[in-house]
């Protein structure tokens, strides 16, 4: 705790920033509020963490790096270990067969003698020299193979958890910081940490046998050695910790740089930051996050030189200690001269081997730190992932009809996370099969919200959607979704090619060059997307992605045909549609509508829209308002209510009505 306390002095800086600090409370101000809650969140964590908890987590750390090394590749990681156990018995071998050596040289016998004498050993140290750079070499090989396969199997992991985490998840903050946490520098550590810990046991093996060989020759030799290890690590864990609590500190601040540097260099932002002036905003908010960053590491820094240059300075005084301990038994004759050679040779081995353990044992725990957030991520993140949706539980779930009669909503009322007010209160709405029904209202009064919770994307805090009678919290989400086609109102430009722009997702492998797929074509025809693909230099093949050589973009309404294609192409039997027209030039609007009901013969449209032209003619009409239904009922009905509706409905009218012709069409 107290080493918590002290450590969090480096973010605090000084002097006047420091009073400063003490009277704001204990955090530094960046002059961004969202950074400042972070930081909070983050200082009892801070200030909890000690040198006992991290000692305590160094042992948990190899096991992790142990376990993940083995499912990357076991035979990869059984060479590793055993070519370093084997290299580790030569080191001890050609140190022992040295004393042979300068037994023999140091020996009374005439100088040609001597060296005659010494043959033997030195063939045995140059053949145990050549042969542990051999096993090296071949645990190095092993421990490079073990990286791109570690790589792989942490990547997917998170990944998969990523893509099906609960859609709340997504809207937490700190669930996107661990996220961002663990993405970046935590999945980066994986192949550090297992590439370590067979360094931590490299170094471990050589030390092993340069302390055996030196226990041999005097007991009293070997903790000497040990003695120069301590200053050195002492030094690396407390570096290590600053480094790794000062990445704590500053995740929320990097988050921000990053979504800065995105708004700045991405492409469609492009134009808004032009034409809006925001340049120089938008330089100057990551300029204040960047130079807070910088005064951060710039503390840390100058903090770790002087733990380094008190560590170095230990060492150098253990290490000239050991040197006069043997000096002295070598006066006293308490080892012999060809002893005292071995012992310094084996000395300079065993610091090196040391030396490289502490680094080692550093470098390991310090990745170990990141890794363990990427692991706390992912295990946070599966922990999210709705029960039903995974593969032991779906057995259990009840099994969703392929197709329905009817769908009930049922009194449902949702509030997402964090938010102060709920956005649906209570919503009752029928849907039966082959009907089109829509749902108006104004912005946020819970429209998109309905429609996610119908789609199966949120569980409802209260009441219940069941499709016939299946509740839909009882299934596997995936059934849900299966089973519907969802035009968004913020649907992703998918870089993709225009093929896969329609198909993706819908299990079989559209392989560019298909032109049979004739359901992919008729998806395309029915939406206006065969027009916008003719125009592309490769047809369906084309790469709808500037960034690549040879892509090619699209106009808004253009990308908007590929989604409503998208959405008929998986031919679902209930067809979600949330503002699907917004985009379109208004011929494109009238004939998708047209196309819509021919198209969706047999198949149920839930459309939202603010064009009210466009629900004329749907089976019944739900009016929201502040996440509650006010209305329902055909448009005559609505119109005769004299409500919200016919309010909404007379006031476009009215807009059409000034050419004196759309009114009456609509
Ligand atoms: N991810 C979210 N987190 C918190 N609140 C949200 C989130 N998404 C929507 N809301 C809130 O829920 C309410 C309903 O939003 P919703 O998107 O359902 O409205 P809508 O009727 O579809 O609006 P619009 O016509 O503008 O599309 C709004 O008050 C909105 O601010």
């Amino acid at each position: 705790m107290g080493a918590g306390r002290r450590f969090s002095r480096p973010f605090t800086l000084r002097g006047r920033e420091r009073r400063g600090r003490r009277r704001r409370g204990p955090l530094p101000d960046p002059g961004l509020p969202e950074v400042v809650v972070a930081w909070h969140a983050r200082d009892k964590e801070l200030t909890e963490t000690s040198m006992v908890t991290i000692a305590r987590r160094f042992p948990a750390t190899i096991l992790q790096a142990a376990r993940l090394a083995w499912r990357a590749s076991r035979a990869d990681t059984v060479a590793a270990v055993s070519l370093n156990i084997a290299a580790g018995f030569f080191t001890a071998f050609w140190l022992l067969a040295t004393t042979g050596v300068l037994s023999a040289l140091f020996s009374a016998a005439p100088t040609p003698s001597r060296v005659r004498d010494a043959l033997p050993s030195l063939a045995l140290v140059a053949g145990a020299v050549a042969l542990r750079a051999a096993l090296q070499a071949g645990a190095g090989w092993a421990q490079a193979r073990l990286e791109p396969q570690v790589e792989r199997l942490v990547e997917l992991r998170l990944y998969e958890a990523t893509t099906a985490v609960d859609m709340t998840a997504l809207d937490d903050s700190d669930f996107l910081d661990d996220l961002k946490r663990a993405q970046g520098r935590g999945m980066m550590s994986a192949p550090m940490v297992v590439q370590h810990a067979v360094d931590v046991l490299t170094g471990a093996i050589g030390m092993i046998a340069a302390a055996g060989t030196l226990g041999v020759l005097h007991p009293l030799l070997l903790p000497l050695l040990l003695l120069t290890a301590v200053p050195e690590g002492w030094a690396s864990v407390r570096s290590a910790r600053m480094r790794y609590m000062m990445m704590l500190s500053l995740v929320g601040v990097s988050r921000r740089k990053w979504i800065l540097s995105d708004l700045m260099v991405d492409r469609k932002h492009a134009a808004e930051v032009r034409s809006f002036t925001m340049r120089r905003f938008l330089l100057d908010q990551y300029d204040r996050s960047a130079s807070y960053q910088r005064r951060v590491e710039l503390d840390v820094a100058r903090r770790q030189l002087a733990v380094k240059v008190t560590g170095d300075m230990l060492k150098g005084a253990a290490t000239a200690l050991v040197y006069v301990a043997l000096g002295v038994m070598l006066w006293k004759g308490a080892v012999p001269l060809a002893v005292a050679g071995t012992a310094v040779l084996a000395i300079r081995s065993g610091q090196t081997s040391l030396a490289n353990l502490v680094y080692a044992v550093n470098r390991c725990y310090e990745e170990g730190l990141y890794f363990g957030d990427y692991v706390g991520f992912c295990e946070a993140a599966e922990r999210r992932i709705p029960f039903r949706a995974l593969g032991p539980a779906a057995a259990e779930c009840a099994r969703l009809p392929d197709d329905f009669a009817h769908i009930r909503v049922r009194d449902v009322v949702f509030t997402y996370p964090g938010a102060d007010a709920p956005s649906l209160r209570g919503v009752t709405v029928d849907v039966r099969k082959g009907e089109v029904v829509a749902l108006v209202g104004e912005n946020g009064s819970g429209k998109t919200t309905l429609a996610k919770i119908m789609a199966g994307l949120y569980d409802p805090d209260a009441g219940e959607v069941r499709w016939d009678d299946v509740p839909l919290t009882a299934v596997r989400p995936r059934d849900v979704w299966e089973r519907i086609a969802v035009i968004a109102q913020e649907y992703t430009h998918w870089p993709m090619t225009a093929r896969q722009n329609i198909t993706m997702g819908r299990g079989r492998d559209h392989a560019d060059g298909d032109p049979e797929d004739e359901a992919m074509l008729a998806a395309a025809r029915a939406s206006g997307a065969d027009e916008v693909v003719g125009e592309l230099a490769l047809g369906y093949g084309t790469l709808l992605d500037r960034r690549f050589k040879g892509g090619a973009d699209l106009s808004g309404g253009q990308w908007q045909r590929l989604a409503v294609a998208r959405g008929f192409f998986r031919d679902a039997p209930l067809l979600i549609c949330d503002e699907p027209t917004a985009a379109l030039d208004a011929r494109a609007e009238h004939q998708l509508f047209e196309r819509m009901r021919t198209h969706a013969d047999g198949r149920t449209v839930l459309l939202i829209t603010h064009r009210l032209a466009s629900v004329r003619h749907a089976d019944r009409i739900y009016v929201l308002e502040h996440g509650r239904v006010i209305e329902e009922g055909d448009h005559r009905a609505l119109m005769a209510r004299g409500g919200l509706y016919a309010d909404l409905y007379s006031l476009q009218a009215a807009a059409y009505g000034a050419d004196g012709t759309r009114a009456q069409a609509g």
